[in-house]
């Protein structure tokens, strides 16, 4: 697993701006070298924001959309449509203004699929499964960039401290009693979150700051599941300053004035 690099940026706005031009050159890039990417995508405020800014930034035409398989890192368990959704947030920033093949955004079902939350992630770790090659020797494929935002109680995807989906060893999981509403929710579980090429970890806000330094400080990642969160190759934590606020001196290179 790689060693996380840090960078950091004056604010969630100058963040959300280069963490799009990043990932607009990691897509191309991989698309270079095999033909297509896989690109899971996060929930929450920042992650919204960040798609927004891929769509506004004219070079997101250099990436060859329909050749994106597009997943998720987690999802609220609520009707297709619901503004909650991780998913409607991401159709509304980005996936509706790029020319992405609908065959490949692959979206965890709601209730209104007729699936319980079990069912949903089964189906998930299924459709993972038959995009799996070989040469990824698992359950899921090597994700070219997986994205996580976390909570501040060191939570990615809808991994939660101390919550038995932190001890699962399938590749997508339901998740019940949620602390962060809605309660009932489908995430990728750490091995799933743990086979991507890289994982970028994005934080912005002083609320963040505790978790940032506790999952840089290799806490156990039962207390704190942002500790786990490392790529295969490349592990990015991109913050602003308030989410760096309390890393130690030397943790944490300013990467815009
Ligand atoms: O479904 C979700 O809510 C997300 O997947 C969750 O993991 C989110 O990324 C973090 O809680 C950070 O959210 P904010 O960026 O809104 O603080």
């Amino acid at each position: 697993m790689s060693v996380p690099s840090v960078l950091v940026h004056r604010d969630a706005g100058v963040l959300a701006k280069a963490v799009a031009a990043r990932l607009i050159v990691g897509l191309v890039d991989a698309q270079a070298a095999k033909g297509s990417a896989h690109l899971v995508l996060t929930g929450g405020g920042l992650g919204v924001a960040t798609l927004a800014e891929v769509a506004a930034t004219a070079a997101h035409v250099a990436v060859e959309w329909p050749r994106l398989d597009v997943w998720w890192g987690d999802e609220r368990f609520l009707p297709d449509g619901h503004a909650e959704r991780n998913e409607t947030g991401a159709r509304r920033a980005l996936l509706d203004h790029v020319d992405v093949d609908p065959e490949r955004v692959h979206v965890m079902a709601g209730p209104d699929s007729g699936l319980t939350a079990e069912e949903s992630a089964d189906r998930y770790a299924e459709e993972l499964r038959k995009a799996a090659r070989p040469e990824d020797h698992g359950p899921v494929p090597s994700f070219d960039i997986l994205l996580l935002g976390i909570g501040p109680d060191g939570h990615v995807a809808s991994l939660f401290p101390e919550m038995p989906a932190l001890h699962d060893d399938r590749s997508v999981v339901a998740v019940h009693g949620s602390p962060k509403p809605p309660p009932t929710r489908i995430s990728l579980t750490l091995p799933a979150i743990r086979a991507a090429r890289q994982v970028w970890v994005i934080a912005a806000g002083e609320e963040k700051a505790g978790a940032v330094r506790m999952a840089l400080q290799n806490s156990g990642p039962y207390q704190v599941p942002a500790a786990a969160a490392r790529g295969r190759s490349r592990t990015l934590f991109l913050l602003d300053r308030a989410a760096a606020s309390k890393l130690p001196p030397g943790l944490g290179r300013p990467s815009s004035p």
